[in-house]
């Protein structure tokens, strides 16, 4: 606050707004005054801009005008939704103390700072999405990372080695990272960065605040192995509770995740295969597919198991078994069960946080209902860890009924004007509203009285919330009015008056009116306590509902779209019988041509080559979305899959430029290529598209096929589309050619999008730039140039203009004919002298 000046020129006022901005530096500070919530100075400035509102000043203080924007209570929300999406923190600042106390502005504190990684408001969360608050801490080569969803309470650690980090964030996608001052951030953590000094993160103290918040349990939640990450996990916890102003009581436990019992999909793949997002945007994803969960918590769990499936192992087989479970016994009256169940998990977030509006109370009474029959549906279905879902879902049957006892209905969104509790749930209560509300008739009394009193007939008792009560007769009355009468305001068509027998009744009436209001507040502020001892089992209980609700999910998917169970295998095969693409078959039903894989020991590469359009990068996709879904407890779109242990899933698909990061599209591909034939092993999926097409054709061509050699040798399995034909002459044990095929008519082609052994026939590029709409004039020119360059004579002749681009499929040069046959061991300092004269007249023979 360069422009506020010295803290003593200031008006009181002022000074006070000037402390408490202090207090918050980085947030916009929205100060209460009245109706309005005002920001000042340079904040009212960034604020008109970002949110389109008007600035002005007020007044002037130590000698400036002072710039101010302002919006109003009863639209905070709104604004706050606007400023949390654009990346910026806020600090509410509300009047604490009472106006009629002392001199000076009323006291004022900040009541809550709202960052964009520790939202909890359900009007400021969409639904399907989890804004994260990431911290992270790293020594040597290895990251410790720790991220909260503060509206779910879920505190999660991992470790990572260094190269994963920007993968890591870039699958989070935190809404604002933690970083210790003086890191050098990674560019994919960069726009959301927010530095703390190292100590925040020092091991003594983290620990500290692990240990005050979790206590004794700490041990058991099984991350004593993993030190970096619970430094930023304590570095997490103390930064959000000094953020939300209250303990993060809503954050029971630390959930460890651990790299080795994940199959790992990284970013690229993920956007790639269209996971979560299509490619396009708006477009059909897999999540799309599969997202027909009950409730929003089971759409978030969803979205979580897709970003991270689970390699073969017992959680694995568990979701599978239950999933199979679900399908044979029956699943329709779970999901029935499920149906309409509100966002548990965030309401009871609020209830923790002492933030629970009525309607929250209300939403949780609307939970609550629906565990009976939740309950009956599971007690139906004979699995053992069913069972134990059974045992984490008690009915909460006593807070039910205290809850339909205690709200009305439908009760308003806040305590402020009253109305939440039912009548009959305290007599206090009752008695007071009684005496606001008999209220109408000791006025209706009063307004005869004084009709008859004054002989006006048209008199009327009434009352409003700014003028309070009045007396109000009509201008039509011309004659004299009782000598107590005193004017209260003047309207168009009528004067409103008020005597001492009607304020006598509106002191009363008020004091009636707030103590009900105080009465309420307090009931409600038990309630949220009496529910608060419930909180462990209920959010245990919430966490059951969501799982269930994904896996009877996975279940209604797999019986609607016909899927079929994948089989595990401990050997290295990946075998799948009529597979389709989930994505491309719900677009085109029936009409979708199933294909198989089969790879095994001997047989881990296909070359896969065809028309294009003729569905290569279709049939690979769907391979990779088949694989995926299988760890994640999924059914698969096939009629049979058995699949041994794949630890990774790579793609290498269509190349875009990354101008914003500087990289071409020959760079952006050969890093991809890069980091898979880096990382790749036996176990992995590589999935290649057309890999070396943004360069020189011989470049690209030797690139394709020197990367093919690498993954066979590493022996991954890999699905390797190419329009390169040469490469289908490669041979070597463990490649395979297919193609995918098409028919000629005429002029035209028919794609059949059958995969069918051996290398595609011929090419059809042609005829699907006819297709695509090239005029005919240059697809005839074009047919010309292509016999021309088919041409063997030409051929030479290019090969004569272009000797070092041919040179790699030329028979060898005599020189290195002669180098190869030369073993370096056996010469002497003579005989290599003598060789190097060889080399030398060899090479000049060449060059004359
Ligand atoms: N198995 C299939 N059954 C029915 N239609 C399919 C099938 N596979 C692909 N298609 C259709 O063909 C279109 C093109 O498929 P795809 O993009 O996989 O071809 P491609 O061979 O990779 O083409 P290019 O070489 O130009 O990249 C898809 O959009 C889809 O509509």
């Amino acid at each position: 606050m360069n422009n506020s000046g010295a803290l003593h020129q200031h008006t009181p006022m002022m000074q006070q707004y000037l402390r408490l901005k202090a207090e918050c530096p980085e947030a916009l500070l929205l100060y209460r005054m009245g109706d309005f919530y005002e920001l000042f100075f340079a904040d009212a400035e960034k604020a008109a801009q970002l949110l389109d509102i008007t600035l002005t000043s007020r007044g002037v203080s130590a000698g400036q005008p002072i710039p101010m924007a302002g919006v109003p209570v009863q639209s905070l929300d709104t604004y706050l939704a606007r400023l949390v999406k654009l990346g910026q923190s806020v600090a509410i600042c509300e009047q604490v103390g009472d106006p009629a106390n002392g001199r000076g502005p009323v006291e004022r504190a900040i009541v809550r700072v709202i960052t964009p990684g520790t939202i909890t408001d359900g009007e400021l969360l969409d639904a399907r999405n989890e804004p994260l608050l990431l911290a992270v801490w790293g020594e040597g080569q290895r990251w410790g990372l720790a991220w909260l969803d503060a509206a779910g309470g879920r505190l999660t650690v991992r470790e990572v080695g260094g190269p994963a980090l920007a993968d890591e964030i870039e699958r989070l996608q935190p809404a604002e990272i933690l970083w210790p001052e003086g890191e050098v951030v990674p560019a994919a953590g960069r726009s959301r960065a927010r530095f703390l000094a190292k100590t925040a993160f020092q091991e003594a103290r983290t620990h500290a605040t692990l240990l005050r918040h979790f206590g004794a349990r700490l041990p058991s939640f099984g991350c004593a192995d993993l030190p970096l990450a619970l430094r930023a996990a304590g570095a997490i916890l103390a930064y959000a509770e000094t953020q939300l102003h209250r303990p993060l009581t809503q954050v029971r436990r630390i959930h460890p995740q651990r790299p080795e019992e994940e199959l790992h999909v990284d970013t690229t793949a993920l956007r790639a295969l269209e996971v979560l997002d299509s490619l396009q945007g708006n477009g059909p994803s897999l999540y799309g597919v599969l997202q027909h969960t009950q409730s929003p918590m089971g759409a978030r769990l969803l979205r979580r198991w897709l970003l991270r499936p689970l390699r073969q192992g017992r959680e694995l087989s568990k979701r599978h078994d239950i999933v199979n479970t679900l399908i044979a016994q029956g699943f329709t009256a779970l999901r029935k069960a499920m149906k309409g169940l509100p966002d548990g998990e965030r309401l009871l977030t609020r209830i923790a946080l002492k933030s629970a509006s009525p309607r929250d109370m209300a939403l949780l009474r609307q939970v609550l209902q629906h565990l009976p029959a939740l309950r009956e549906a599971l007690e139906a279905l004979p699995h053992p860890a069913l069972c134990e879902a059974l045992a984490k879902i008690p009915s909460f049957t006593r807070l039910y009924e205290r809850l339909c006892r205690a709200l009305v209905d439908n009760p308003p969104v806040t305590l402020r004007d009253g109305g939440v509790l039912r009548a009959g749930f305290d007599a206090e209560l009752d008695r007071l509203n009684s005496l606001s509300h008999d209220l109408q008739g000791v006025l209706r009394d009063l307004e005869q009285r004084e009709r008859a009193r004054t002989g006006i007939t048209q008199l009327k008792i009434q009352f409003n919330r700014v003028h309070g009560f009045y007396i109000e007769v009509g201008r039509s009355h011309q004659g004299p009015l009782p000598a107590d009468y005193r004017r209260r305001q003047t309207l168009k068509n009528a004067e409103r008056y008020i005597n001492d027998e009607l304020k006598a009744i509106e002191d009363q009436a008020l004091s009636a009116q707030s103590l009900a209001l105080a009465r309420e507040r307090l009931l409600f502020t038990q309630l949220l306590d009496e529910v608060g001892a419930d909180l462990p089992a209920l959010q245990e209980a919430m966490e059951t509902v969501a799982w269930l609700d994904c896996l009877s999910t996975l279940a209604e998917r797999a019986v609607t779209l016909d899927y079929c169970a994948p089989v595990f295998r401990n050997e290295g095969i990946l075998h799948i019988q009529d597979g389709r693409h989930p994505v491309v078959e719900a677009q085109l039903g029936s009409a979708f041509v199933p294909n198989d894989l089969h790879c095994n020991e001997s047989r881990r590469m296909l070359l896969i080559t065809g028309p294009n359009m003729g569905g290569k990068s279709t049939y690979m996709r769907q391979n990779a979305l088949i694989v995926l879904m299988a760890h994640i407890g999924s059914r698969v779109p096939a009629r049979e899959a058995i699949i041994g242990p794949i630890d990774q899933i790579f793609t290498r698909i269509g190349a875009a430029d990354d101008l914003a990061g500087g990289r071409s599209t020959f760079m952006v591909e050969m890093s991809e290529t890069a980091r898979i034939l880096h990382l790749a092993t036996a176990e992995s999926l590589v999935i290649l598209d057309e890999i070396g097409r943004g360069t020189s054709t011989y470049d690209g061509l030797a690139m394709a096929w020197a990367s093919a050699e690498a993954l066979i040798a590493r022996g991954a399995y890999t699905l390797f589309a190419t329009h390169y034909f040469e490469l289908t002459e490669i041979s070597l044990p463990g490649l395979s050619n297919v193609h995918l095929d098409a028919l000629t008519q005429g002029e035209g082609v028919i794609f059949l999008h059958r995969v069918e052994d051996g290398p595609a026939s011929q090419s059809y590029g042609l005829a699907v730039a006819r297709l695509a709409g090239i005029p005919e004039a240059v697809i005839g020119r074009a047919r010309e140039r292509l016999l021309e360059l088919e041409d063997p004579a030409r051929e030479n002749l290019r090969a004569a203009e272009h000797p070092a681009q041919l040179a790699l499929f030329q028979p060898q040069h005599p020189a290195l004919a002669l180098l190869a046959a030369t073993d370096p061991d056996q010469l002497s300092p003579k005989k290599a002298l003598d060789l190097i004269y060889q080399l030398h007249s060899l090479l000049h023979q060449e060059l004359n």
